[in-house]
């Protein structure tokens, strides 16, 4: 039988795992607390944010609720920026992406203080990551490691093929997969656009990481039986009835070939939004000097 991997409850069991932490924290005079930073009109994105501080208030996680323009100047986003990492209050920083056009998202990037990325964004905290010294692992590579593991699936020897290369998913996933450290040690493939054969890599994969963005490009017949399939994609689609959600992976062909899958909605989304709430108490414990168990 299949095993459906629920985001949800392996989620919430990290979200119930963080709570002693915050607790630890908030009665040694820090309350750990996240700032998003909102720039777009996408309703997709608002829905986000809004989950992002609905996860926070669960668990005892404090917010800060930043909404900009869309056409307001670079300078705004700069500035709030600054003010953030100037604010002692604030431990983790989320400038929500995309971003508008006439705003360049790599000097966003590099203007947030790398001790409150809690995206794991900043040049410096990717380089820490590439190192093998990460300090914030990007939130949805870190959370298909804790579904990888949830599911006991080993990684140290497997054959894993990660599709896509996004500076966000693919490439933080595969640096993660390769590292000499639990989660890591699997002999990692990176797909992607120009690959040349994707079905023969996908077919000799004893994992596939899925993060093209492409909707159900990943199809039963590609894979080989007893696959590990984690499908990080969430594309809205069209369909009679309105629109659904759906992965990068066909769940209904991919299922019977693989060995554990997750659905989506409700596999690696939870999970991202999870492991963000991790890395805000990492950020806040760091900052004060008060250790946590972390889950
Ligand atoms: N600086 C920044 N950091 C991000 O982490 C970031 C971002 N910008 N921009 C947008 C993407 C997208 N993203 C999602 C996180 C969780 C779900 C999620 O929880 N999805 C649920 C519900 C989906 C739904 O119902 O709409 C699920 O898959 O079950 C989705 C999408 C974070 N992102």
């Amino acid at each position: 039988m299949t095993e459906i991997i629920d985001g949800n409850e392996v989620a919430q069991g990290i979200r119930d795992g963080l709570v002693a932490g915050i607790d630890d924290l908030t009665a040694a005079g820090t309350t750990p607390c996240l700032a998003t930073v909102l720039m777009n009109n996408d309703p997709a994105s608002q829905t986000y944010v809004s989950m992002k501080h609905k996860d926070c208030e669960e668990v005892g996680i404090a917010t800060r609720d930043i909404e900009l323009d869309p056409e307001a100047p670079a300078a705004e986003l700069f500035d709030t920026v600054d003010e953030l990492n100037a604010d002692p209050e604030v431990h983790g920083i989320l400038v929500q992406m995309p971003l508008p056009d006439h705003v360049d998202e790599r000097e966003v990037l590099r203007r947030i203080d790398p001790a409150k990325d809690v995206d794991g964004f900043h040049p410096e905290n990717v380089g820490r990551l590439v190192a093998g010294n990460a300090r914030f692992k990007p939130c949805t590579p870190h959370g298909v490691q804790k579904l990888l593991a949830a599911a006991d699936v080993e990684t140290e020897g497997a054959d894993a093929v990660v599709v896509g290369r996004s500076n966000i998913v693919g490439k933080p996933m595969a640096n993660l997969l390769i590292q000499k450290a639990d989660g890591g040690n699997a002999t990692t493939t990176v797909c992607h656009s120009r690959t040349d054969d994707l079905e023969a890599k996908l077919r000799a994969a004893d994992i596939v990481i899925a993060a093209a963005g492409v909707p159900e490009m990943i199809t039963g017949d590609m894979l080989s039986a007893d696959t590990v399939v984690i499908d990080v994609g969430i594309n809205r689609v069209e369909t009679d009835e309105g629109s659904e959600l759906v992965g990068d992976v066909d769940f209904e062909s991919a299922k019977p070939k693989a060995k554990a899958i997750t659905p989506v909605p409700g596999g690696v989304g939870p999970m991202t939004r999870a492991m963000l709430l991790w890395n805000t108490v990492k950020a806040a414990s760091a900052e004060s000097g008060v250790d946590v168990r972390l889950p």
